[in-house]
């Protein structure tokens, strides 16, 4: 391995400098503004959770798990999201409580393969909503989605809503095996969908069965979809996907918030504790999904619990991105003194911090350039040399 220079960060890890950080805050604080509002409780679980337990119930592929080691010899990782942790949390200290409507704003881990641009650590803001296995909850859990991004200043953006349990039946029903099934999923998650009608004309099927298979990808648009899709389903479990889907509509319009959904059979995640609602947002202006989530009714299963659940996380730095906002300069003073007028220099520094006004103090013997060093700031002030009247 060459040596590394100086500077340099583990792959995906990135710093946030001041500007950022203050337009990461602002845009924080309008979602969580919004989801307390709807009365979700924020909460925190540590940084680092036990392989056995979160780290294999997470629906995280183990090779994107960062690893450590404890002094007890126990594997650790670092948390790859946030869901397996409130899981866990929801399971036992709150497992008397539910429903339980739950938030959090947190870095998660997840090791890249190469520097493409992606962090290794990111922040999500996120809900859960435990114990509530009706359709109502997912509308709840989307509409919030939607009523905070709009909060946070996102205008144009669509919510894809899908069902994890559609497309399965329908994979299973043509292909009987899932295998076979996990190949067209692929091409799906990856967007391929030359791939996809490619792989199903040479899989050998008949033709009513490739018709079937080719036609799902027509089942992405408005609600007619949903009809469509029922239509296309002869599994129960197929129908009763899109049953769903059917419902969820209906709630979504009560809240108001159809505009902004675009249906879509072909959703896939990578997330595999997704059962069955599932969906991802994308904004105009940002290639990758700003945010996702879905239904886990099996996720506390793994934590001897049998409670459904739905929740979703945003990537704040993909919101970021899609606000496109300008960075704000922070409006800060500054005092410049010379050390005899130290006191002067605090005196007024402390009356503008009363007024809630930010104000640097800086001894002028500790400047190397001061044109350059008082650019930064939105007002000067100097306090050099004797105080009027002192020499008289
Ligand atoms: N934890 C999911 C998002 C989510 C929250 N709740 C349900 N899904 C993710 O990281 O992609």
């Amino acid at each position: 391995m060459s040596k590394l220079f100086m500077f340099e960060k583990p792959l995906g890890m990135r710093d946030t400098l001041p500007q950022l950080y203050n337009r990461k805050k602002a845009v924080r604080d309008q979602l969580a503004g919004e989801i307390k509002n709807w009365g979700y409780q924020y909460m925190e679980t540590p940084t680092l959770e036990y392989y056995e337990t979160v780290g294999n119930a997470s629906a995280i592929l183990d090779q994107q798990l960062f690893k450590l080691l404890d002094r007890q010899g126990r594997t650790l990782v670092l948390r790859p999201d946030m869901t397996t942790p409130i899981a866990r949390v929801a399971s036992s200290k709150l497992a008397n409580d539910i429903p339980l409507r739950l938030a959090y704003e947190a870095n998660v881990y997840r090791t890249q393969q190469d520097e493409g641009g992606r962090p290794s650590e990111f922040e999500q803001v996120g809900i859960e909503l435990i114990g509530d296995g009706t359709i109502t909850s997912d509308a709840e859990v989307i509409s919030l989605m939607i009523s905070a991004l709009k909060k946070a200043g996102l205008q144009s953006f669509k919510v894809a809503i899908g069902h994890v349990g559609y497309i399965n039946s329908l994979f299973l029903e043509i292909v009987g095996n899932e295998e076979r099934a996990n190949i067209l999923r692929r091409y799906l998650y990856e967007k391929n969908y030359v791939g996809y009608r490619n792989h199903v004309q040479n899989l050998g099927l008949s033709s009513i069965d490739r018709d079937r298979l080719l036609k799902l990808l027509e089942l992405r648009g408005d609600e007619t979809k949903i009809v469509d899709a029922i239509d296309l389903a002869e599994s129960e479990e197929g129908k009763k996907a899109g049953r769903q889907l059917r419902d969820l509509w209906k709630l979504l319009e009560v809240y108001g918030v159809t505009n902004e959904i675009k249906i879509d059979f072909n959703l896939v995640s990578h997330m595999s504790y997704y059962s069955s609602i599932l969906f991802e947002v994308y904004a105009e202006n940002v290639g990758s999904q700003i945010g996702n989530g879905g239904r886990y009714n099996e996720l506390l299963e793994k934590f001897n619990q049998n409670t459904p659940a739905t929740g979703f996380g945003i990537q704040l730095n993909r919101l970021l991105e899609a606000l496109n906002a300008p960075e704000e300069e922070e409006k800060i003073d500054c005092i410049l003194y010379s050390t005899e007028r130290l006191a002067e220099a605090f005196a007024l520094a402390e009356e503008k911090r009363k007024a809630q006004e930010k104000v640097v103090i800086q001894n002028i013997a500790g400047v190397k350039d001061v044109d350059s060093f008082t650019q930064k700031f939105d007002d000067v002030t100097y306090l050099i040399g004797k105080a009027r009247g002192e020499n008289k």
